[in-house]
């Protein structure tokens, strides 16, 4: 899954956006990716316009249940406010997008004037210290697609200005990610509310076995997902600050020791019949529950960060 469209046409793009738009939001300044179940985080726009994706051109359609279909532009924050626009829903690469329809929305936000990028996700849990319904600012990331010929941005350098061999040993913004935790503090959120840790990302759309899980960990994952990164890599290429917000929305089930069959065959020869064991499983609708109730602390969060950009704090 190579890059394979190096130079889109952002022209129909741009003028289709721009046509639903007033002046004042078409060059936002704020781009906001939401997660899956997370599309209540711009329930405070205010001046809102939806653009559903289907009249965007270069846009597909997220087929994923929690994901929308559509930028909602208006604008976060006190007095006039900041113009945004956010992804109300997001391609992952499962859905059988290409890697450069997934990328393609946040390359137009850069056209678009897009300069932070707060990208949210739900994620599983590696780390025991770190439960269901913490947010996790990012501050690193283990992609092994990447390292395995996945990368979103192979391809032809796209141009000049588009680094050919990107770093990424600062790709999230510690200004951002302090705006985070000064947000936190000022919505008086418990210090538990909020974590730090590191990403990774598989392709999806089977969730970890638990050896796959205890790799991760023992790699140094905290949380794991199948979308972001590639978010995060075009958006550093396009030059954009990165931020990115985990919502845990479930451990990954990685029992200590396996249950052994021989063990239990050797009981039952005895004359004891042993019970197949329930195994823990996770589910799509599981995440998104918890997406539900923790959209306000999200939103509130996004929110303040806003209100501390603009006060340049
Ligand atoms: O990363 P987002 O889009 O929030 O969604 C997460 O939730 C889905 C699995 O439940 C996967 O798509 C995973 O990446
Ligand atoms: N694994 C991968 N992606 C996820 C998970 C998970 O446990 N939870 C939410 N998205």
């Amino acid at each position: 899954m190579g890059n394979d469209d190096i130079s889109p046409n952002y022209v129909p793009t741009i003028a289709a956006i721009h046509a639903g738009l007033p002046k004042d939001l078409q060059n936002p300044q704020l781009g906001i990716i939401c997660g899956s179940g997370l599309s209540g985080l711009v329930e405070d726009l205010r001046d809102t316009v939806i653009i559903p994706y289907g009249t965007i051109p270069g846009f597909s359609n997220s087929t994923v249940p929690g994901h929308k279909s559509a930028l909602a532009f208006g604008r976060l924050g006190s007095g006039n406010g900041v113009p945004v626009v956010a992804m109300l829903g997001r391609f992952h690469p499962y859905e059988g997008h290409s890697m450069s329809s997934v990328v393609f929305p946040v390359r137009v936000m850069a056209q678009l004037g897009v300069k932070d990028l707060i990208i949210t996700n739900a994620a599983g849990s590696l780390n025991p210290s770190i439960p269901v319904g913490t947010i996790v600012i990012i501050h690193d990331h283990i992609a092994l697609p990447n390292l395995t010929g996945m990368n979103p941005l192979l391809g032809p350098q796209r141009s000049p200005n588009h680094l050919r061999f990107l770093p990424l040993s600062d790709a999230y913004s510690f200004e951002l990610r302090r705006l985070a935790f000064l947000a936190a503090n000022k919505l008086n959120l418990d210090d538990s509310a909020l974590a730090e840790g590191t990403y990774a990302w598989v392709s999806g759309p089977t969730y970890e076995t638990p050896a796959e899980g205890r790799f991760l960990r023992n790699a140094g994952a905290d949380v794991v997902g199948m979308s972001t990164i590639p978010e995060v890599l075009a958006g550093r290429e396009e030059g954009l600050n990165v931020m990115v917000m985990s919502l845990v929305t479930n451990f990954v089930v990685i029992p200590d020791q396996y249950r052994s069959i021989r063990a239990e065959v050797k009981a039952e020869l005895a004359g004891q019949r042993v019970e197949a064991p329930e195994v823990e499983v996770v589910s799509h609708a599981d995440v998104l529950t918890i997406g539900k109730e923790k959209a306000e602390v999200m939103k509130g969060l996004v929110g303040q960060i806003v209100e501390l950009r603009q006060l340049n704090v």
